[in-house]
């Protein structure tokens, strides 16, 4: 069922899809490589980060919101920003610049006043690829975590659809194989997982506390807090 629909979708592209599925018999990657190609889950503390957004577009207007909402302080560099980025104008500062390969060449740009390795992590999103190619390979020498919107190979890290109830967040990637998929299942889960998970979480955390505090035994600790850990809600 699976294959006719890939069949179906990529018919008349039959040869080229062959030769793309290809490498992707099983057995071709080790366990292991193939873990390293796909990446891992991780949690980012971006409180007070400084982050670079190069690119206006809705594109670079996604990940700024979610930058700002993990309490990033986000710099962006664009020569034309969207409606969207135009209304919160207060939320990042904003550098009215096309940026060149010249103004990375140096850690520190005389003519916007920036030195790039005071940037803990840089979004490149401008719509063009070669750009964004050259931008990134030179930000890469000052900044280690990198993401290019239209490059998984040249960034280090990148962005996860996400269901965010207060502390429970549910992320989902597909390894950047289909973001379509990945927002489908966030769709998804938002609708089974509700702001109610924020509050019991306050509640699991004050009980769970309070154990740490009058039980020693972490045994008992872990039994009892499974015992009393309700989900689904
Ligand atoms: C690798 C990654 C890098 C990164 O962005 O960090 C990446 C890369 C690319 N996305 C592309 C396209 C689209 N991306 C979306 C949507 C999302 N993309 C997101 C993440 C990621 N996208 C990372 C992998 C995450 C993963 O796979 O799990 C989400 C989950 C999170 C977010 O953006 O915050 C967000 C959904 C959020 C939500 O709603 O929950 C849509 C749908 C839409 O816009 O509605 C389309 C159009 C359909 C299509 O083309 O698939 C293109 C082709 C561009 C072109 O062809 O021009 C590239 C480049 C390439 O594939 O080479
Ligand atoms: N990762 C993802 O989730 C997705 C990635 N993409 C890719 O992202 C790229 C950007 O997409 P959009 O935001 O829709 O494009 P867009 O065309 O709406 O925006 C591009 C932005 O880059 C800015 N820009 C152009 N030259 C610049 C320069 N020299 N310096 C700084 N900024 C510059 C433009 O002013 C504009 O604000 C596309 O190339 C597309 O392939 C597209 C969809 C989703």
């Amino acid at each position: 069922m699976r294959k006719l629909r890939t069949a179906s979708v990529l018919s008349g592209k039959k040869e080229w899809w062959i030769k793309i599925l290809l490498p992707l018999k099983p057995g071709f990657y080790s366990e292991k490589r193939r873990a390293c190609i796909l990446g891992s889950p991780l949690v980012l503390k971006l409180n007070q980060k400084p982050v670079l957004v190069i690119g206006g577009g809705s594109v670079a207007e996604r990940k700024t919101a979610c930058l700002v909402k993990g309490g990033a302080g986000v710099t962006l560099i664009s020569p034309a920003i969207t409606k969207g980025l135009e209304s919160q104008l207060d939320q990042f500062c904003f550098y009215n610049r096309a940026l060149t390969i010249e103004d990375v060449a140096q850690e520190y740009c005389s003519r916007l006043e920036i030195n790039w390795r005071s940037f803990f992590m840089v979004v490149v999103a401008t719509n063009s690829p070669v750009l964004n190619e050259k931008l990134s390979g030179a930000l890469l020498s000052y900044i280690s975590l990198i993401n290019v919107v239209d490059n998984l190979e040249l960034s280090t890290f990148y962005f996860p659809a996400v269901v965010d109830r207060g502390a429970l967040k549910l992320s989902v990637t597909t390894s950047g194989k289909s973001p379509v998929l990945a927002k489908k299942i966030r769709g998804c889960l938002e609708d089974m997982f509700g702001m109610e998970y924020d509050a019991y979480l306050e509640e699991l955390h004050y009980i769970r506390s309070e154990l740490k505090r009058i039980e020693a035994d972490p045994v008992i600790r872990k039994r009892m807090l499974e015992e009393r850990t309700q989900f689904p809600l």
